[in-house]
């Protein structure tokens, strides 16, 4: 669905629910990096259904929130959601492709400022996103998931770790 030449980045991992290939609940997002950016082409489909034709806000969300997990494999650092905030800017008809982008604003320590934004093949901003995600040590994944699959996630993607977290 993207534009060729651009690199095409790895799953966080294969049931991720924004972008894992092998979870038919989730989005399956394709993503790609363009310099310090991230994109994906997304259409909603009534899987994602909210008002009737539209995209449901949290489905949105979700998009935004799975692709600044992909600005991370540009900074290097492994990092979690705080905070994201969506503006929905005018409503998402399903079926419509939208590009939606996402970058590194700014870092403040542990803190990165991330931000995104969704744009139709018509060339309107529908949506735009913030989030603010902290820098994390791999301990943090290791509480919850299995040792082989927090294994699999950072042996698959090597990002820089840090202490605590
Ligand atoms: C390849 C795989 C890749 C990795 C995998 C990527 C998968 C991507 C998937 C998409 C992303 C997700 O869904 S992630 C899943 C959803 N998110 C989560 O489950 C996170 C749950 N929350 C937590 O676990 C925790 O709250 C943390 C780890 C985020 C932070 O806890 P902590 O480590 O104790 O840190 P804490 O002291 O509270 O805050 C750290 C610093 O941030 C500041 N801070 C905290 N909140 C704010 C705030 N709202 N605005 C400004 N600053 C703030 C604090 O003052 C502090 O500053 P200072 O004192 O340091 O100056």
């Amino acid at each position: 669905m993207a534009d060729s030449g651009f690199a095409s980045l790895p799953p966080h991992h294969p049931q991720c629910l924004g972008c894992g290939p092998d979870n038919p609940a989730g989005l399956q997002l394709s993503v790609y990096r363009d310099g310090d950016e991230v994109f994906t082409d997304l259409a909603f489909d009534a899987r994602h259904r909210g008002a009737p034709g539209l995209a449901h806000g949290g489905a949105i969300s979700a998009a935004c929130d799975d692709l600044f997990g992909f600005v991370l494999y540009v900074v290097e650092e492994i990092a979690v959601t705080r905070t994201l905030t969506v503006e929905y800017r005018a409503p998402v008809p399903l079926g419509q492709r939208h590009r939606i982008t996402a970058r590194l604003h700014h870092r403040d320590g542990r803190r990165l400022h991330l931000e995104a934004a969704g744009v139709g093949d018509d060339g309107v901003t529908r949506f735009t996103a913030q989030a603010l995600f902290i820098v994390v040590d791999i301990d943090h994944f290791s509480d919850h998931g299995t040792e082989h699959d927090v294994h699999a996630m950072f042996t698959q993607h090597p990002l820089r770790t840090r202490e605590g977290g």
